[in-house]
């Protein structure tokens, strides 16, 4: 049971998909040093929908690729479901992100010479495994790429791409779905369409996702938010709805303008942002975010 001071969403070890204690990351040495995690505690339930949001800079990103065992930590622990994946050396982690672990970007990430199915496919095929024929066809056909499957890329609107990398990510029935601004590159019906996919997946498919966002719209789909700050988890908030995740994300707007003085330059522009996320569900652009990256995790 968790005890009172326990983080947001915490849950027993065996009901976590993945879970951090003291989860640090730093970047940089000396003066220049970056902490972009500091300490984090965090469980991710299995079978919910995680959304993580906050102030640009914030750590959002870091936090996911931490989990998902795409970076390593300065200090602290990781477990994805039963296994610690902090200390794990190169290869096993490759092997069990590859096995257990289904990624969506903001940019799809797809092969331009590979179809549909063999970008969906592409994972497996990379593993060496079979796809399952049937769990294959429930998610192509949840997705409704069904028709779709024999085109490439170029041939695909972006959010029928996304769909694509949505089943992509599903085709191996993950334990675990990390998405990095899903619906970043799309417009809002598209957007609309990816996260009532990726809520289908939770409570038709079972899956567990874990949504980085910046957008209190696309986080109103999920069982959960984390907020962060600094660095740090300051809250949770079940049952969200765009309005409640709006004000609480307001408040770190004033925060922000409370400690770089009201009016200026910097608080407007945060203020900006997120005024500007919940008008635009599902298009956020880049150069707005304020360290320039734009979450932007194509890199990875
Ligand atoms: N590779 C890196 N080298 C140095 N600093 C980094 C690196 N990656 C992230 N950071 C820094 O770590 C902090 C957290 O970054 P992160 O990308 O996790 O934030 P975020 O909340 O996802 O931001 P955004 O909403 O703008 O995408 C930021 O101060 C960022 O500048």
């Amino acid at each position: 049971m968790p005890t009172p001071a326990a983080a947001p969403g915490a849950v027993p070890a065996e009901r976590a998909a993945a879970r951090a204690r003291g989860l640090t990351k730093a970047y940089g040495t000396g003066e220049t040093t970056v902490l972009a995690l500091d300490a984090v505690d965090v469980d991710i339930a299995r079978g919910r929908f995680t959304a993580v949001m906050g102030p640009s800079g914030s750590g959002k990103s870091t936090l996911m690729h931490c989990l998902a065992g795409l970076d390593t930590v300065s200090a602290g622990r990781v477990w994805l479901g039963g296994t610690e994946i902090t200390g794990l050396r190169d290869r096993e982690l490759t092997r069990l992100r590859r096995d257990r672990v289904g990624f969506m970007f903001q940019s799809f990430n797809l092969v331009p010479t590979l179809d549909a199915l063999e970008n969906i496919t592409l994972p497996l095929d990379i593993a060496g495994r079979r796809p399952d024929r049937d769990w294959l066809d429930r998610v192509i056909d949840a997705l409704g790429l069904r028709d779709r499957l024999k085109h490439r890329p170029a041939q695909l609107s972006g959010g029928q791409q996304q769909r694509v990398a949505c089943a992509r990510a599903l085709a191996s029935r993950p334990e675990l779905i990390f998405a990095d601004e899903p619906t970043g590159n799309l417009d809002s019906r598209a957007g609309l369409e990816v996260l009532g996919f990726l809520r289908d997946a939770v409570d038709r498919l079972g899956q567990t996702v874990v949504m980085v966002t910046h957008d209190p719209g696309a986080a109103a789909h999920s069982d959960l938010v984390l907020f962060l700050a600094d660095g740090r988890i300051v809250d949770g908030m079940e049952h969200p709805t765009a309005e409640s995740v709006l004000e609480r994300m307001k408040r770190f707007d004033a925060i922000r303008g409370a400690y770089e003085g009201d009016g200026s330059a910097g608080a407007a522009a945060a203020a900006g942002d997120t005024a500007r996320a919940a008008a635009l569900p599902a298009e956020r652009d880049p150069a707005t975010s304020a360290d320039g990256t734009g979450g932007a995790t194509e890199e990875v």
